[in-house]
Protein backbone atom coordinates (compact mmCIF):
# COMPACT_ATOMS: atom_id res chain seq x y z
CA UNK A 1 0.00 0.00 0.00
CA UNK A 2 1.27 3.49 -0.58
CA UNK A 3 2.32 5.71 2.14
CA UNK A 4 -0.50 8.23 1.31
CA UNK A 5 -2.79 6.02 1.00
CA UNK A 6 -1.67 3.96 4.17
CA UNK A 7 -1.91 7.19 6.30
CA UNK A 8 -5.56 8.31 4.84
CA UNK A 9 -6.72 4.55 5.91
CA UNK A 10 -5.10 5.22 9.64
CA UNK A 11 -6.74 8.60 9.54
CA UNK A 12 -9.94 7.04 9.10
CA UNK A 13 -9.71 3.62 10.84
CA UNK A 14 -8.77 6.57 13.97
CA UNK A 15 -11.97 8.73 13.39
CA UNK A 16 -13.98 5.48 13.37
CA UNK A 17 -12.64 4.44 16.63
CA UNK A 18 -13.02 8.18 18.21
CA UNK A 19 -16.95 8.14 16.51
CA UNK A 20 -17.06 4.70 18.10
CA UNK A 21 -15.65 5.92 21.73
CA UNK A 22 -18.17 8.77 21.47
CA UNK A 23 -20.91 6.56 20.62
CA UNK A 24 -19.99 4.14 23.42
CA UNK A 25 -19.71 7.15 26.22
CA UNK A 26 -22.69 9.00 25.26
CA UNK A 27 -24.64 5.49 25.40
CA UNK A 28 -22.81 5.35 28.53
CA UNK A 29 -23.06 8.75 30.02
CA UNK A 30 -27.02 8.31 29.33
CA UNK A 31 -27.17 4.99 30.97
CA UNK A 32 -25.40 5.86 34.16
CA UNK A 33 -27.55 9.00 34.74
CA UNK A 34 -30.74 7.41 34.51
CA UNK A 35 -29.91 4.10 36.55
CA UNK A 36 -31.67 3.68 39.35
CA UNK A 37 -28.82 4.34 42.11
CA UNK A 38 -27.94 1.39 44.59
CA UNK A 39 -27.36 2.35 47.83
CA UNK A 40 -23.88 1.42 48.59
CA UNK A 41 -25.20 -0.38 51.97
CA UNK A 42 -27.20 -2.37 50.05
CA UNK A 43 -23.80 -3.04 47.32
CA UNK A 44 -22.25 -4.48 50.88
CA UNK A 45 -24.81 -6.88 51.58
CA UNK A 46 -24.70 -8.03 48.09
CA UNK A 47 -21.14 -8.67 48.74
CA UNK A 48 -21.56 -10.43 52.25
CA UNK A 49 -24.03 -12.70 50.56
CA UNK A 50 -22.13 -13.89 47.11
CA UNK A 51 -18.91 -13.94 49.60
CA UNK A 52 -20.19 -15.04 52.94
CA UNK A 53 -22.81 -17.30 52.35
CA UNK A 54 -20.28 -20.14 51.01
CA UNK A 55 -17.58 -19.82 53.51
CA UNK A 56 -20.05 -19.27 56.62
CA UNK A 57 -22.81 -22.01 55.51
CA UNK A 58 -25.11 -22.79 57.73
CA UNK A 59 -24.62 -19.61 60.34
CA UNK A 60 -24.46 -17.02 57.82
CA UNK A 61 -28.18 -16.53 58.09
CA UNK A 62 -28.11 -16.20 61.96
CA UNK A 63 -24.84 -13.77 61.48
CA UNK A 64 -26.33 -11.76 58.68
CA UNK A 65 -29.29 -10.49 60.64
CA UNK A 66 -26.96 -10.38 63.76
CA UNK A 67 -25.57 -7.53 61.78
CA UNK A 68 -28.32 -6.04 60.29
CA UNK A 69 -29.46 -5.41 63.76
CA UNK A 70 -28.49 -2.90 66.50
CA UNK A 71 -25.17 -3.37 67.86
CA UNK A 72 -24.38 -4.59 71.73
CA UNK A 73 -21.78 -2.11 73.26
CA UNK A 74 -20.13 -2.21 76.50
CA UNK A 75 -18.69 0.33 78.62
CA UNK A 76 -15.21 -0.03 79.18
CA UNK A 77 -14.30 1.50 82.96
CA UNK A 78 -12.26 4.65 83.14
CA UNK A 79 -9.85 3.50 86.00
CA UNK A 80 -8.51 7.13 85.89
CA UNK A 81 -11.86 8.24 86.97
CA UNK A 82 -13.71 8.09 90.41
CA UNK A 83 -15.98 5.80 88.93
CA UNK A 84 -17.63 3.40 92.18
CA UNK A 85 -20.43 4.96 92.16
CA UNK A 86 -21.05 3.87 88.48
CA UNK A 87 -20.07 0.54 88.74
CA UNK A 88 -22.33 -0.22 91.71
CA UNK A 89 -25.67 1.44 89.36
CA UNK A 90 -24.70 -0.26 86.31
CA UNK A 91 -24.77 -3.93 88.51
CA UNK A 92 -28.02 -2.82 89.84
CA UNK A 93 -29.17 -2.32 85.85
CA UNK A 94 -28.26 -5.92 85.68
CA UNK A 95 -24.78 -5.61 84.12
CA UNK A 96 -21.52 -7.30 84.64
CA UNK A 97 -17.93 -7.30 83.97
CA UNK A 98 -17.41 -9.50 81.23
CA UNK A 99 -13.95 -9.61 81.81
CA UNK A 100 -14.32 -11.76 85.04
CA UNK A 101 -15.41 -14.53 83.35
CA UNK A 102 -11.85 -15.60 83.38
CA UNK A 103 -11.92 -15.67 86.79
CA UNK A 104 -14.56 -18.78 87.21
CA UNK A 105 -13.48 -20.36 83.75
CA UNK A 106 -9.93 -20.27 85.20
CA UNK A 107 -11.00 -21.99 88.44
CA UNK A 108 -12.74 -24.67 86.43
CA UNK A 109 -9.89 -25.22 84.49
CA UNK A 110 -7.87 -25.83 87.11
CA UNK A 111 -10.32 -28.26 88.92
CA UNK A 112 -10.67 -29.78 85.36
CA UNK A 113 -6.51 -30.06 85.66
CA UNK A 114 -5.86 -28.10 82.51
CA UNK A 115 -2.60 -27.20 81.24
CA UNK A 116 -2.01 -23.34 81.52
CA UNK A 117 1.43 -23.11 80.48
CA UNK A 118 -0.13 -21.06 76.97
CA UNK A 119 -2.43 -18.98 78.88
CA UNK A 120 -2.62 -15.27 78.60
CA UNK A 121 -2.10 -13.60 81.68
CA UNK A 122 -5.71 -11.33 80.88
CA UNK A 123 -4.73 -7.82 82.92
CA UNK A 124 -7.04 -7.54 86.02
CA UNK A 125 -7.33 -3.60 85.72
CA UNK A 126 -9.42 -3.85 82.33
CA UNK A 127 -13.02 -3.73 83.45
CA UNK A 128 -16.10 -3.99 80.51
CA UNK A 129 -19.18 -4.31 81.73
CA UNK A 130 -22.40 -5.42 79.40
CA UNK A 131 -25.84 -6.22 79.65
CA UNK A 132 -26.71 -10.12 79.94
CA UNK A 133 -27.11 -12.36 76.78
CA UNK A 134 -30.10 -10.78 74.79
CA UNK A 135 -30.83 -8.01 76.87
CA UNK A 136 -30.54 -4.96 74.11
CA UNK A 137 -29.91 -1.66 77.01
CA UNK A 138 -28.65 1.20 76.07
CA UNK A 139 -26.06 2.57 77.99
CA UNK A 140 -26.52 6.31 78.74
CA UNK A 141 -23.37 8.53 78.02
CA UNK A 142 -20.77 8.66 80.53
CA UNK A 143 -20.69 11.98 82.65
CA UNK A 144 -17.62 13.22 84.15
CA UNK A 145 -16.59 12.71 87.43
CA UNK A 146 -15.72 15.53 90.54
CA UNK A 147 -11.90 16.32 87.99
CA UNK A 148 -13.95 16.41 84.77
CA UNK A 149 -12.69 12.82 83.82
CA UNK A 150 -15.38 10.71 81.95
CA UNK A 151 -16.44 7.02 83.74
CA UNK A 152 -16.23 4.92 80.61
CA UNK A 153 -15.93 4.69 77.07
CA UNK A 154 -18.61 2.85 74.92
CA UNK A 155 -16.89 0.60 72.54
CA UNK A 156 -17.89 -2.75 70.97
CA UNK A 157 -17.06 -5.23 73.98
CA UNK A 158 -15.24 -7.46 71.44
CA UNK A 159 -12.49 -5.03 70.44
CA UNK A 160 -11.49 -5.13 74.06
CA UNK A 161 -10.31 -9.01 73.23
CA UNK A 162 -7.90 -7.55 71.20
CA UNK A 163 -6.37 -5.57 73.96
CA UNK A 164 -6.80 -8.61 76.59
CA UNK A 165 -4.78 -10.61 74.07
CA UNK A 166 -2.32 -7.93 73.34
CA UNK A 167 -1.15 -8.77 76.91
CA UNK A 168 0.54 -5.98 77.98
CA UNK A 169 3.18 -6.85 80.59
CA UNK A 170 4.29 -4.11 82.89
CA UNK A 171 6.82 -1.49 82.11
CA UNK A 172 6.15 -2.07 78.25
CA UNK A 173 6.40 -0.09 75.04
CA UNK A 174 3.62 -0.09 73.48
CA UNK A 175 3.07 1.07 70.18
CA UNK A 176 -0.72 0.96 68.16
CA UNK A 177 0.38 1.67 64.87
CA UNK A 178 -3.80 2.50 63.65
CA UNK A 179 -5.03 4.38 66.91
CA UNK A 180 -7.64 6.72 65.95
CA UNK A 181 -10.60 7.27 66.96
CA UNK A 182 -9.00 5.89 70.27
CA UNK A 183 -11.04 3.24 71.99
CA UNK A 184 -8.37 0.62 71.86
CA UNK A 185 -5.49 3.16 72.54
CA UNK A 186 -7.68 3.69 76.08
CA UNK A 187 -8.10 0.09 76.82
CA UNK A 188 -4.31 -0.37 76.39
CA UNK A 189 -3.99 2.75 78.79
CA UNK A 190 -6.28 1.08 81.42
CA UNK A 191 -4.13 -1.72 82.07
CA UNK A 192 -1.84 0.41 83.90
CA UNK A 193 0.65 -1.65 82.88
CA UNK A 194 2.52 0.41 80.12
CA UNK A 195 5.96 2.21 80.69
CA UNK A 196 5.74 4.38 77.12
CA UNK A 197 2.76 4.27 74.54
CA UNK A 198 3.23 5.72 70.92
CA UNK A 199 -0.49 6.00 69.32
CA UNK A 200 -0.06 6.99 65.29
CA UNK A 201 -2.67 7.43 63.03
CA UNK A 202 -2.14 8.56 59.42
CA UNK A 203 -5.44 10.66 59.47
CA UNK A 204 -5.28 13.96 60.89
CA UNK A 205 -8.92 13.82 62.26
CA UNK A 206 -8.71 10.88 63.97
CA UNK A 207 -5.59 12.09 65.79
CA UNK A 208 -7.30 15.13 66.61
CA UNK A 209 -10.27 12.90 67.98
CA UNK A 210 -7.84 10.63 69.68
CA UNK A 211 -6.37 13.76 71.62
CA UNK A 212 -9.57 14.37 72.95
CA UNK A 213 -10.65 11.18 74.22
CA UNK A 214 -7.29 10.92 76.14
CA UNK A 215 -8.20 14.78 77.32
CA UNK A 216 -11.28 13.44 78.29
CA UNK A 217 -10.24 9.86 79.86
CA UNK A 218 -6.94 10.29 80.92
CA UNK A 219 -5.22 13.04 83.82
CA UNK A 220 -2.66 15.34 82.54
CA UNK A 221 0.09 14.04 84.29
CA UNK A 222 -0.35 11.31 82.90
CA UNK A 223 0.19 12.41 79.18
CA UNK A 224 3.36 13.61 79.20
CA UNK A 225 5.40 13.11 76.53
CA UNK A 226 7.57 10.73 77.64
CA UNK A 227 4.74 8.66 78.94
CA UNK A 228 1.94 9.18 75.52
CA UNK A 229 3.26 9.98 72.39
CA UNK A 230 0.55 10.74 69.66
CA UNK A 231 1.29 10.92 65.71
CA UNK A 232 -0.27 11.07 62.31
CA UNK A 233 2.23 9.23 60.01
CA UNK A 234 1.70 6.54 57.65
CA UNK A 235 2.39 3.79 59.69
CA UNK A 236 3.15 1.55 55.95
CA UNK A 237 6.54 3.42 56.54
CA UNK A 238 6.79 3.42 60.23
CA UNK A 239 10.72 3.34 61.15
CA UNK A 240 11.43 2.58 64.74
CA UNK A 241 12.38 6.40 65.54
CA UNK A 242 14.60 7.04 68.69
CA UNK A 243 15.53 3.81 69.43
CA UNK A 244 12.25 2.79 70.98
CA UNK A 245 11.79 -0.79 70.94
CA UNK A 246 8.50 -2.14 71.13
CA UNK A 247 7.31 -4.92 72.92
CA UNK A 248 3.97 -5.20 72.28
CA UNK A 249 2.17 -3.50 68.84
CA UNK A 250 -1.43 -3.27 67.90
CA UNK A 251 -1.97 -3.50 63.64
CA UNK A 252 -5.62 -2.66 64.03
CA UNK A 253 -6.17 -2.18 60.23
CA UNK A 254 -8.51 -0.29 58.16
CA UNK A 255 -10.95 -2.66 56.71
CA UNK A 256 -14.43 -2.75 55.12
CA UNK A 257 -15.81 -2.47 58.37
CA UNK A 258 -18.91 -5.20 57.72
CA UNK A 259 -21.46 -3.85 60.54
CA UNK A 260 -20.91 -0.12 59.22
CA UNK A 261 -20.88 -0.78 56.30
CA UNK A 262 -24.61 -2.16 56.22
CA UNK A 263 -25.87 0.34 58.08
CA UNK A 264 -24.57 4.02 56.68
CA UNK A 265 -24.68 5.11 53.24
CA UNK A 266 -22.45 8.06 53.28
CA UNK A 267 -18.66 7.38 53.48
CA UNK A 268 -19.56 3.73 52.51
CA UNK A 269 -16.19 1.98 51.03
CA UNK A 270 -18.85 0.20 48.63
CA UNK A 271 -19.66 3.16 47.28
CA UNK A 272 -19.36 2.55 43.66
CA UNK A 273 -16.11 5.33 43.17
CA UNK A 274 -14.37 4.20 46.24
CA UNK A 275 -14.60 0.34 44.13
CA UNK A 276 -10.49 1.08 43.79
CA UNK A 277 -9.62 1.66 47.36
CA UNK A 278 -11.58 -1.18 48.39
CA UNK A 279 -9.63 -3.75 46.26
CA UNK A 280 -6.38 -2.64 47.54
CA UNK A 281 -7.67 -2.68 51.20
CA UNK A 282 -5.57 -5.94 51.57
CA UNK A 283 -2.24 -4.71 50.36
CA UNK A 284 -2.84 -1.58 52.53
CA UNK A 285 -2.84 -4.33 55.30
CA UNK A 286 -0.55 -6.19 54.98
CA UNK A 287 2.25 -3.44 54.54
CA UNK A 288 0.62 -1.96 57.79
CA UNK A 289 1.37 -5.39 58.95
CA UNK A 290 4.56 -6.05 57.93
CA UNK A 291 5.91 -2.97 59.14
CA UNK A 292 4.11 -3.53 62.82
CA UNK A 293 6.37 -6.44 62.63
CA UNK A 294 9.61 -4.50 61.75
CA UNK A 295 8.73 -2.53 64.75
CA UNK A 296 8.43 -5.44 67.08
CA UNK A 297 11.28 -6.18 69.04
CA UNK A 298 12.99 -10.14 68.50
CA UNK A 299 10.55 -11.85 71.47
CA UNK A 300 7.89 -9.55 71.07
CA UNK A 301 4.25 -9.98 70.18
CA UNK A 302 1.87 -7.77 67.69
CA UNK A 303 -2.06 -8.21 67.54
CA UNK A 304 -3.80 -7.84 63.80
CA UNK A 305 -7.30 -7.26 63.87
CA UNK A 306 -9.93 -5.68 61.96
CA UNK A 307 -13.66 -5.79 62.07
CA UNK A 308 -14.49 -7.96 58.81
CA UNK A 309 -15.87 -11.47 58.35
CA UNK A 310 -13.49 -11.16 54.96
CA UNK A 311 -10.95 -14.66 54.80
CA UNK A 312 -9.15 -11.91 52.53
CA UNK A 313 -8.44 -9.43 54.80
CA UNK A 314 -8.12 -11.62 57.49
CA UNK A 315 -5.89 -14.83 57.18
CA UNK A 316 -4.77 -14.26 53.87
CA UNK A 317 -3.24 -10.98 55.19
CA UNK A 318 -1.60 -12.76 57.81
CA UNK A 319 -0.62 -15.47 55.97
CA UNK A 320 0.83 -13.57 53.17
CA UNK A 321 2.51 -11.27 55.33
CA UNK A 322 4.44 -14.39 57.24
CA UNK A 323 5.53 -15.53 54.10
CA UNK A 324 7.19 -12.20 53.35
CA UNK A 325 8.67 -10.89 56.48
CA UNK A 326 10.58 -13.95 56.39
CA UNK A 327 11.66 -13.64 52.64
CA UNK A 328 12.01 -10.19 51.94
CA UNK A 329 13.01 -8.91 55.63
CA UNK A 330 14.27 -12.05 57.56
CA UNK A 331 12.31 -11.64 60.31
CA UNK A 332 10.27 -14.85 61.44
CA UNK A 333 7.11 -15.01 63.24
CA UNK A 334 4.76 -17.39 64.49
CA UNK A 335 1.20 -17.41 64.96
CA UNK A 336 -0.16 -18.17 68.90
CA UNK A 337 -2.37 -19.93 69.90
CA UNK A 338 -5.60 -17.78 71.52
CA UNK A 339 -8.02 -20.96 71.56
CA UNK A 340 -7.74 -21.05 75.22
CA UNK A 341 -7.67 -17.40 75.76
CA UNK A 342 -11.27 -17.13 74.19
CA UNK A 343 -12.82 -20.05 75.99
CA UNK A 344 -12.83 -17.60 78.89
CA UNK A 345 -14.70 -15.24 77.23
CA UNK A 346 -17.54 -17.61 75.33
CA UNK A 347 -20.34 -16.75 77.71
CA UNK A 348 -20.16 -13.76 76.12
CA UNK A 349 -19.24 -13.72 72.35
CA UNK A 350 -19.96 -16.07 69.79
CA UNK A 351 -16.69 -17.39 67.99
CA UNK A 352 -16.72 -19.02 64.91
CA UNK A 353 -15.24 -22.71 64.95
CA UNK A 354 -11.68 -22.49 64.48
CA UNK A 355 -11.22 -20.35 61.45
CA UNK A 356 -7.56 -21.56 59.91
CA UNK A 357 -5.34 -18.77 61.61
CA UNK A 358 -6.71 -16.20 64.72
CA UNK A 359 -10.06 -16.20 66.35
CA UNK A 360 -12.93 -14.44 64.68
CA UNK A 361 -16.28 -12.93 67.21
CA UNK A 362 -19.06 -13.09 65.24
CA UNK A 363 -22.45 -11.12 65.84
CA UNK A 364 -25.33 -13.10 66.80
CA UNK A 365 -28.64 -11.70 67.87
CA UNK A 366 -28.29 -12.66 71.49
CA UNK A 367 -24.89 -11.18 71.48
CA UNK A 368 -24.43 -8.58 69.27
CA UNK A 369 -20.92 -7.82 69.05
CA UNK A 370 -18.34 -7.65 66.56
CA UNK A 371 -17.52 -8.78 63.61
CA UNK A 372 -13.48 -8.72 64.78
CA UNK A 373 -10.97 -10.74 63.99
CA UNK A 374 -7.92 -11.41 65.98
CA UNK A 375 -4.72 -13.03 65.26
CA UNK A 376 -1.00 -12.70 68.05
CA UNK A 377 2.01 -12.92 66.50
CA UNK A 378 5.19 -13.77 68.07
CA UNK A 379 8.52 -12.36 66.51
CA UNK A 380 11.06 -14.85 67.03
CA UNK A 381 13.49 -13.33 65.24
C1 LIG B 1 -10.05 0.25 62.40
S1 LIG B 1 -9.52 1.88 62.49
C2 LIG B 1 -8.64 1.89 64.01
C3 LIG B 1 -9.52 1.90 65.21
C4 LIG B 1 -8.77 2.17 66.50
N1 LIG B 1 -7.74 1.18 66.73
C5 LIG B 1 -9.69 2.20 67.70
O1 LIG B 1 -9.78 1.23 68.45
O2 LIG B 1 -10.35 3.23 67.89
C6 LIG B 1 -8.24 1.96 61.32
C7 LIG B 1 -7.48 3.25 61.31
O3 LIG B 1 -6.38 3.13 60.41
C8 LIG B 1 -6.06 4.42 59.96
N2 LIG B 1 -5.15 4.28 58.79
C9 LIG B 1 -5.47 4.08 57.50
N3 LIG B 1 -4.37 4.00 56.74
C10 LIG B 1 -3.32 4.13 57.59
C11 LIG B 1 -1.91 4.16 57.42
N4 LIG B 1 -1.35 4.00 56.22
N5 LIG B 1 -1.13 4.36 58.51
C12 LIG B 1 -1.68 4.52 59.73
N6 LIG B 1 -3.01 4.52 59.96
C13 LIG B 1 -3.82 4.32 58.90
C14 LIG B 1 -7.41 5.02 59.67
O4 LIG B 1 -7.33 6.43 59.68
C15 LIG B 1 -8.24 4.47 60.82
O5 LIG B 1 -8.35 5.41 61.85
Amino acid sequence: MAAHVKKAFLINKFKDSICFIQRRNRVKTKWASTRAKILASSLALQHFDATYKNYFGKVWPSVRLGMLSEQKYGALMNNFASNANVISTLRSQGCRDFTRERDEHEVSDEQNDCSSTDRIRVNPNIQCFVFPRGDITRFKPARPDSTGLLSYYLLDAASVLSVLALDVQPGQNVLDLCAGPGGKTLAILQTQAVRFLWANDLSGSRTTRLQRTLQSYVPKELRSDDKIRVTSLDGRKWRNMEDVEFDRVLVDVPCTTDRHSLMEDENNIFKRSRTKERQMLPLLQMELLLAGLRATRPGGELLYSTCSLSQLQNECVVEQALRLAQQEMDITARVQDLSSFIRLFSDTFHFAPRPALGELVLPHLCANFGPIYLCKLLRVS
